[in-house]
């Protein structure tokens, strides 16, 4: 592998930021080299500006202790000193939309975990293992952006990777109406129980906008991208899904319970295997953050537990289990995946580990 690709985060100093920390400590192929965070921090070492707010099971890698936080906003010198960004900003989202299309337009791939561009009809919102031709619409958002290099790219909410990936590895058997109710884990909320005391043997039947995130995302993530226009339709087909968005007093990983309807009612036998035999280009290239088996699949009747199954592959596969018929519905199962992993600043560095290998993302 030649030099390492420089990247830098927008939005340090959160919890996702955190995440993204952790996850470039001694990435093979990008080297961690600019934090960025609101004025309140930036001319700060990040080790000051995090002040007792680290929350990740790991210590502060030593490497960026030292280094200098820089002021978001600070557009062009931000971008001077990068391949390439993460952004974990936590603003209003029309700021937000507005300063990664800036970022973006100074030629600089920006790769969001935000929600902030996800409905924007040329901007792919991806899941590695389930839908990466959607990089193909990045060509129509350069011209749009009148950009050579420069792109926005996002993951999909941390809700939906519980039950999205048996949806794809099913997409044959033409799922339905599909009833999910997912449990949700407070890191989602970037916290820990030390400064949510309240969620201590609690349940909060409520999480703001997370439940048309939760019946909607599948869509995009299961659309096509129209040439002629340029952009990514949803999928319009008979699926339609339902939601209830619970937090529950889990420290990381989001479990989802689905009742389903397919148009083709398959046996156990094919569901299990399709589940169990799901590849993926993910895989096949060998992105360092890909799991090999995407999904693993649980027998035994009490699992997929958090406790343990949530750091299956590095907190970057997805556990399925407790399939069964049922009375009203065809099936039902419940799903499990890593939040801030697989479903925050984990999934995103796969989608740049993607873009790297397809040529989107190179040195400047
Ligand atoms: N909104 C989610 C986080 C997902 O990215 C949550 O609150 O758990």
């Amino acid at each position: 592998m030649s030099e390492k690709l420089k990247v830098g985060i927008l939005g340090a100093t959160g919890m996702v930021g955190q995440r993204f920390v952790t996850l470039l400590e001694n990435h093979p192929w990008f080297e961690l080299t600019t934090l960025a965070a609101s004025a309140h921090s930036a001319g700060k070492t990040y080790e000051e500006a995090i002040g007792g707010r680290w929350k990740m099971e790991t210590p502060m890698p030593e490497f960026v202790k030292g280094m200098v936080v820089e002021n978001v906003a600070d557009v062009a010198d931000v971008a001077a000193g990068v391949d390439f960004l993460f952004s974990a900003v936590n603003m209003p989202k029309d700021e937000i939309r507005a300063i990664e299309e800036e970022y973006a337009k100074t030629e600089t791939p920006v790769v969001s975990n935000n929600s902030a561009h996800r409905w924007t009809p040329d901007v792919p919102m991806v899941v590695p293992e389930i839908n990466p031709q959607h990089f193909d619409v990045i060509a129509h958002q350069k011209q749009r952006l009148g950009t050579t290099r420069g792109f926005i790219a996002v993951k999909p909410n941390c809700s939906i990777q519980a039950y999205t990936p048996a949806l794809a590895a099913w997409r044959e058997f033409e799922p339905r109406e599909v009833v999910v109710s997912t449990y949700q884990a407070i890191s989602g909320a970037g916290k820990t129980f030390q400064d949510w005391p309240e969620m201590m043997g609690n349940i909060i039947p409520f999480i703001s906008g997370e439940e048309a995130k939760s019946e909607k995302e599948p869509l995009k993530v299961f659309g096509h991208v129209d040439a002629a226009k340029g952009e990514i339709v949803p999928f319009d087909g008979p699926l339609r899904i339902t939601s209830q968005c619970i937090r529950v007093p889990v420290l990381n990983g989001h479990t989802a319970t689905v009742f389903i309807n397919f148009g083709k009612n398959p046996t156990k036998d094919e569901l299990v295997d399709r589940l169990v035999s799901y590849t993926s280009k993910a895989a096949e290239l060998g992105l360092p953050h890909a799991p090999k088996q995407f999904i693993q699949y649980l027998s035994e009747d009490d699992r997929p537990q958090v406790g343990l199954d949530v750091d299956y592959e590095g907190g970057m596969g997805v556990s399925i289990g407790r399939l069964r018929e049922d009375s009203i519905f065809d099936w039902k199962f419940v799903g499990l995946a890593h939040n801030t992993l697989r479903g925050a600043a984990g999934g995103a560095l796969e989608c740049a580990e993607m873009l790297k290998a397809l040529g989107y993302i190179a040195a400047k």
